[in-house]
């Protein structure tokens, strides 16, 4: 059960404590934030409302902690990196529980979320033993009007204090990617979790606290990311910042300063389907990447863009399949959830009311109750329709109908995110042709999208994102190069 056994320490009262300088800690603010559960609409945990003064007190910590860190051999980090891994996995029961507190996850999802970052946290330390253990030498005459006097040694360095804001629909995943890869880079880093999922992240931070590295090294604030956000994002204290989430992480990369950025943001991913596409493998994606987490994932087909020709019998498959999906709570393993807030299934209802009014073709019922809507797909979708557009983030999924490829594709572009997109046909020369057409991060072929496996490139185009995600991607983010040059007193040339 959440806050207990391991992880006593964490709770005081019925209130999660935050995490810094190796110890858990009330906030001097006596203030508390509620978690609200997305199916029961109550409050289910409440976390400490911190301080700006205990943000800059985490913030003077970290720095001091990294400079040891930094010359910790990155054998010993690796080392440590496993040992949280295994702790992690050991607990992932009270974590899961929490996910499905919190976040109306299904519970078999909670429990793959835990396991799957505990494999990435592994992945980051033996990934980075690899990469990081290598460096470059150059030598000067390659370069015109050069002789070899020059030779330059170049290896990554650590960048300092990262600052890790994951969202909510993978507050663990998205928080481990980033303390992984900061961490085994040799930099120290600050967490803020998201409100919903922070207590999840809170017991993941316990099992780094257990596995026994050094204090101040990993820090946990929590608080509203609308109270305490800019207090951080624009910290002098803070080297970088690895953020995922809605559009505010555009406002935060205007607003922060001259730091590396990884902003993994929103997406609007396009599904076009072919004539030849194998329509059942489209239907059951379609359920897949457009259902699963009740399409709360960055990656799920939020459009789908297929040829009039075969538009009927696939519409007809994803209706028979949508009408198999269990819709309930968490608890129960249910296909469809509850959205994570009430304010979110206002949006998806304002986009849902918007496609009738402009005549879509609503393929079930519009249901809902509470946080929980039924699934819904939209037939003859047309573009001045919202939900042509924006993301649901909910259990919605628009088809629009096409006579052309070049229609899927500019459709496609026409979009301000550039996530991720997938293609089905069983012709490859042209799913090649379209996928380079396609203006977004990652395309799949035959299959939808999705960001795992962890260590394969994740980036977004456009208003999706700044940089690449992934872990070795993420590990070489968070360093730096350093070169040193040895100047020699006359040319030399190896002679073999
Ligand atoms: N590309 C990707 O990899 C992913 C993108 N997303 C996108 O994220 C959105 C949904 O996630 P959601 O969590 O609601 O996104 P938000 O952008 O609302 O929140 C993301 C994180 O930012 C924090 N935050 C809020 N305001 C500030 C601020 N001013 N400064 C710093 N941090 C702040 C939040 O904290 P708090 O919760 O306390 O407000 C949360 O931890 C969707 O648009 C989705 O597409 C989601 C997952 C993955
Ligand atoms: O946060 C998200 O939505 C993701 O990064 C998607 O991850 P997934 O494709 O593995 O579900």
């Amino acid at each position: 059960m959440a806050g207990t056994g391991v992880f006593e320490e964490i709770i005081e009262g019925d209130v999660f404590k935050y995490y810094t300088d190796g110890e858990w800690k009330k906030s001097a603010s006596g203030k508390s934030v509620a978690i609200i559960n997305p199916t029961t609409r109550t409050t289910q945990y409440k976390v400490q409302a911190c301080t700006q003064e205990e943000v800059n007190k985490v913030m003077e910590s970290s720095k001091i902690a990294q400079k040891h860190w930094a010359k910790t051999p990155l054998w010993k980090r690796a080392e440590l990196l496993h040992k949280a891994a295994a702790i992690l996995k050991e607990h992932k029961a009270p974590i899961a529980e929490c996910l499905v507190k919190e976040i109306a996850k299904p519970a078999k999802d909670t429990v793959t979320e835990v396991v799957r970052s505990g494999d990435l946290i592994s992945y980051c330390a033996e990934e980075g033993v690899r990469i990081l253990g290598e460096g470059k030498f150059l030598v000067s005459d390659s370069f015109p009007g050069n002789e070899r006097t020059k030779y330059c040694l170049t290896s990554k360095i650590p960048l300092g204090v990262v600052l890790a804001i994951p969202p909510f629909n993978y507050p663990v995943n998205l928080a481990v990617s980033k303390i992984g890869p900061a961490l085994i880079a040799g930099n120290s880093l600050v967490l803020k979790p998201p409100t919903q999922g922070a207590v999840a992240c809170l017991h993941m931070v316990q099992c780094f606290n257990l596995a026994g590295f050094p204090k101040g090294l990993i820090s946990c604030v929590t608080g509203k990311g609308s109270e305490i956000g800019d207090f951080l994002t624009m910290h002098p204290g803070v080297n970088c910042i690895s953020f995922t989430g809605g559009d505010t992480g555009i406002s935060i990369s205007k607003k922060a300063g001259m730091v590396p950025l990884q902003m993994e943001l929103g997406g609007k991913d396009a599904c076009i389907v072919l004539e030849d596409a194998d329509l059942d493998l489209v239907a059951a994606n379609i359920i897949k990447g457009g259902f699963s987490y009740s399409g709360q994932r960055c990656t799920a087909v939020k459009v789908v863009l297929v040829m009039e020709s075969v538009a009927d019998a696939l519409v007809e498959k994803v209706n028979a399949k949508v009408a198999k999906l269990k819709v309930g709570p968490p608890e129960e393993d249910c296909d469809i959830t509850p959205v994570v807030s009430e304010s979110s299934a206002n949006f998806i209802e304002g986009l849902a009311k918007d496609a009738k009014t402009k005549g879509a073709t609503f393929c079930q019922e519009y249901k809902r109750e509470g946080n929980l809507i039924w699934p819904l797909l939209l037939d003859n979708v047309r573009p001045d329709m919202r939900i042509a557009w924006e993301e649901p983030f909910g259990p919605i999924v628009p088809v629009i109908r096409i006579n052309s490829i070049e229609e899927g594709i500019h459709h496609c572009n026409a979009s301000n995110f550039g996530l991720q997109g997938c293609v089905f046909t069983k012709d490859i020369n042209k799913a090649i042709l379209i996928s380079d057409a396609m203006e977004t991060g990652t395309v799949q072929i035959n299959s939808a999208p999705a960001r795992g496996p962890d260590h394969f490139p994740f980036q977004g185009l456009k208003d999706s994102g700044i940089g690449s995600q992934g872990i070795t991607n993420s590990i070489n983010m968070m360093t730096k190069i350093k070169s040193t040059v040895i100047n020699l007193p006359t040319p030399s040339y190896t002679m073999g």
